[in-house]
């Protein structure tokens, strides 16, 4: 008979594995994680967890081994996989980009022609280069890539790229983007319609707490002379609530500000009047 649970698949160690953890979590779903077990059920949701090296989570949502996954866009991209993104999840964000040492002078995408450049990523380098009518030579290494030109390996590299550090200590320059990632929600194509519907469950679920982490809950004190002025910076979910305070003439206004212009939006309302501006974060929210 087949199993309720749906079944997902999450890095076992690595940069995916601890946001992916926490998401679940943040969703309110309860299970073990950490030490040898490589498997383990929720107690409290339909799921059923499979701890694995990433570069198998593609190949194994595809076969219906897992349900899902979690699983960062650069290495679905680099084996095209015949699976459903159901969901960007907004973190492990990085790049794949071309770097050369540092010293070399870099005149352009044609730089590369003829090049040998090490990789992880053959497939999506010779498509970037390609397009462009580049032809190099690549050479596939599963890791450490950043040391291949300084021991001869290759000129150049095209890696995973975060906050530019291991380019830094490597001797290397980034010079071209190729691809920006981050970690994204996978599905099987077929999934039967009990799966489906305990998906539609999770999605609402990442969907309330994605919106929540987006957000901030604002509570501000404000003369009444002044809440029309501050009223139209503040949108709400549906509007600001306003509330009397204690001290007449006064009131106390609560709101829902985005993440992305929280500080444009704060310095707008202390220029309206507004004072003791508290700032809360959001759980969940709920449409
Ligand atoms: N420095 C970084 N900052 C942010 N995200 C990153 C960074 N490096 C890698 N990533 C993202 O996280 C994914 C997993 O990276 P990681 O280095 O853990 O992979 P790995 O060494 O291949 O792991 P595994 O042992 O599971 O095969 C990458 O495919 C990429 O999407
Ligand atoms: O730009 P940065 O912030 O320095 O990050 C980039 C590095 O991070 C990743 O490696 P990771 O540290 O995950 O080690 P790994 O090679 O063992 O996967 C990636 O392969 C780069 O080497
Ligand atoms: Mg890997």
């Amino acid at each position: 008979m087949e199993s309720q649970n749906i079944r997902i698949a999450v890095q076992k160690s690595g940069r995916l594995s601890e946001e992916s953890l926490k998401l679940f979590k943040a969703c309110g779903i309860k299970f073990e994680s950490g030490g040898s077990k490589l498997k383990t059920v929720s107690s409290n949701f339909p799921i059923e967890f499979l701890f694995l090296r990433d570069d198998d989570i593609p190949g194994y949502v595809e076969d219906g081994v897992a349900d899902l996954g979690v699983i960062g866009e650069n290495v679905l991209m680099e084996h095209i996989r015949q699976v459903d993104v159901v969901k960007e999840l907004g973190f492990s964000k990085c790049r794949l980009s071309l770097a050369i040492p540092r010293n070399e002078e870099y005149s352009g995408i044609e730089y590369f022609q003829g090049k040998n450049i090490a990789t992880s990523y053959p497939n999506l380098t010779n498509a970037f280069l390609t397009k462009q009518g580049i032809k190099v030579t690549t050479h596939e290494i599963s890791g450490s890539v950043e040391i291949a030109p300084s021991i001869g390996l290759a000129e150049a590299i095209c890696d995973i790229v975060s906050t530019g550090g291991t380019l830094l200590s490597n001797g290397l320059k980034e010079v071209a983007t190729v691809f920006q990632s981050q970690a994204v929600l996978i599905s099987n194509q077929q999934l039967s319609s009990e799966k489906q519907a305990i998906l539609a469950k999770l999605l609402f679920r990442i969907d309330s707490v994605q919106r929540g982490q987006n957000a901030k809950y604002v509570v501000l004190n404000a003369k009444e002379s002044d809440l029309e002025k501050i009223k139209s910076l503040l949108p709400g979910m549906k509007a600001p609530s306003v509330m009397p305070l204690a001290e007449t003439g006064w009131v106390s206004i609560h709101s829902v500000i985005s993440e992305n212009d929280f500080w444009d939006i704060i310095e707008a309302l202390r220029e309206a009047g507004a004072q003791g501006i508290l700032v809360l974060p959001i759980e969940k929210m709920i449409l």
